[in-house]
């Protein structure tokens, strides 16, 4: 497993650095306990359509957790020297990713600005949204997937600001519990000059939102 702890993100695709990421994981525990979970239901985890649930469980929480083993710092590694010093923002960044208090998906978008720092680095696109798989393929919650996602930008690219707004659904509140079906959460981090200038800031927000 510490082979994983420095390699890049390529979890887009299932892959980290083109090991298939079931390779890395404990599933063989993984399938034990869903065995048990499926009996603790009241279910016959041998009966045909069920037997082979316990592996592909385990197979595919080895994906969707895998950004656990995945260094932040890594995917953000490769920079240019660009000298550009204004803002550069991604928006609708797909996320999926697994609330930590019942382990049930929430689902929405994030949308990704900074403005690079005195040295005018900037990274390639794909990176952010990199970023954010790694942090949303965890046991979260939103308010540290977006802060995460903003602190690791602002520091590992030195940037002069930061701003990131994350927008889900919550299954744990839809499927289940009070069964609000269609409640959006939205959360921002924002970091440096994105915090402190409320014109940047607001310029931002403009863009974001789908203003020119
Ligand atoms: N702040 C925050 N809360 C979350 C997130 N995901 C899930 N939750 C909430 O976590 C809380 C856990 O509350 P508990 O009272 O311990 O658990 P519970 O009895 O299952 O709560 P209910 O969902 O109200 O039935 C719930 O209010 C969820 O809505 C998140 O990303 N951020
Ligand atoms: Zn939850």
């Amino acid at each position: 497993m510490a082979e994983l702890d420095n390699l890049a993100a390529r979890l887009i695709d299932g892959r980290i650095n083109g090991s298939p990421v079931e390779n890395v994981v404990d599933l063989e525990r993984i399938e034990g306990a869903v065995r048990e979970i499926l009996a603790a239901i009241g279910e016959d985890p041998d009966r045909p359509g069920l037997k082979e649930t316990p592996r592909r469980v385990a197979r595919a929480y080895a994906e969707l957790f895998a950004g656990l083993r995945v260094d932040p710092a890594e995917v953000l590694k490769t920079s240019f020297d660009e000298n550009h010093n204004e803002l550069v923002l991604v928006r609708d960044i797909d996320v999926q990713s697994f609330c930590e208090h019942h382990l049930l998906p929430f689902t929405g978008v994030a949308h990704v600005g900074y403005i690079p720092g005195v040295s005018g680095q900037i990274v390639g696109l794909s990176k952010l949204a990199r970023l954010v798989e790694v942090y949303s393929r965890r046991p979260q919650v939103q308010e540290r997937l977006t802060s995460q996602i903003a602190d690791q930008l602002y520091e590992s690219l030195e940037a002069t600001g930061v701003i990131v707004v994350v927008e889900c659904e919550h299954t744990c509140m839809s499927m289940r519990g009070i069964r609000k079906q269609g409640s959006k959460t939205i959360t921002s981090a924002v970091r440096g000059s994105l915090q402190s200038d409320a014109r940047t800031r607001a310029e931002a927000m403009s863009l974001l939102r789908g203003g020119a």
